[in-house]
């Protein structure tokens, strides 16, 4: 993939996911946030090195992390291409020790994903990709390798979703999936990896209709997007990241762009949802 800020953005999700590890697993300190979701030291470590690194690669480029979120509507709304970043997606699953956590940095221009990449510190996989560029993972040490998202098996759906985040919404849409087309195969995954499962081919969709906000997706819908992938609304529209006031996202699924299956799941998504 060819995009001159890639390789200087790869180097600083190696670096944030380096300054990750040596808190994994040590039963790091963990403070409540205003909102009440959990931050961690680690998180503050990966949040410096990106926020930092972004800058000095070009300080005309501004930068809303997770961790430094606080940014004025009337100041975000000037901003033509911007840095969207969530420098430990997946805190809850970090401090359970599990292996699901990313560090993840998005290039914003008008709204889109121009490119995303996500780094998953305990293995040092990396996936990179962005609309119209192409796809890939990168192995520490070896040479990328290109990826694309599947054709649905005809054993049936694989779908992905969070381990701790769901709702009575989703388990609708999905009951309405089985009616639809059988049984379906659910697998359980932290953080944004659930979007890179799709987009190298391990599975089929991901549903999340519960809250999320923009730095959690932005970076892995690159990804996604470059496999040959989309993230819709419930709506059935791209999901997109123009300033606004709230920092969620809408409702989403995720699949790949052109199954068989999209007309008919955005239906039943309109269906369940006619309010939103
Ligand atoms: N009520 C809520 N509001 C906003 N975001 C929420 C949320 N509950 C969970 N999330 C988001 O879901 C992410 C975890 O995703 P998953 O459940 O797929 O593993 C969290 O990322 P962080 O770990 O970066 O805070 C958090 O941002
Ligand atoms: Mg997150």
């Amino acid at each position: 993939m060819s995009h001159p800020l890639l390789p200087a953005v790869l180097a600083l999700v190696q670096q944030a996911g380096a300054a990750i590890l040596p808190f994994w697993r040590q039963g790091v300190q963990v403070v409540e946030k205003a909102d009440a979701s959990p931050v961690t030291a680690a998180d503050l470590a990966a949040h410096r090195i990106l926020a930092d690194g972004l800058q000095a690669l070009d300080a005309s480029i501004p930068v809303l992390s997770e961790e430094d979120a606080d940014i004025a509507l009337s100041e975000r709304a000037l901003w033509a291409r911007w840095w969207l970043v969530d420098p430990l997606d997946g805190t809850k699953e970090f401090i359970a020790d599990s292996e699901e956590f990313t560090v993840n940095v998005a290039l914003i221009e008008g709204g889109q994903v121009v490119f995303g990449v996500v780094g998953i510190p305990a293995s040092g996989v990396v996936y990179y990709g962005g609309s119209g560029l192409g796809a890939w993972r990168a192995e520490p040490g070896e040479e990328p390798q290109a990826i694309v998202v599947r054709e649905t098996p005809a054993s049936g759906l694989t779908v992905v979703a969070s381990r701790r985040h769901g709702s009575a919404l989703q388990e609708q849409l999905l009951a309405a999936l089985v009616a639809r087309f059988g049984d379906i195969e659910r697998v359980s995954v932290g953080s944004s990896l659930k979007f890179c499962q799709l987009a190298e081919g391990s599975a089929d969709f991901y549903p999340r209709l519960a809250p999320t906000s923009q730095w959690d997706t932005a970076a892995a819908q690159g990804v996604l997007e470059g496999a040959g992938g989309v993230v819709l609304t419930l709506q059935g529209e791209p999901l997109r990241y123009e300033a606004k006031e709230s920092l969620l996202n809408p409702f989403f699924l995720a699949l790949p762009a052109d199954v068989e299956w999209r007309a008919v799941l955005v239906e039943q998504a309109k269906r369940l949802t006619p309010a939103n």
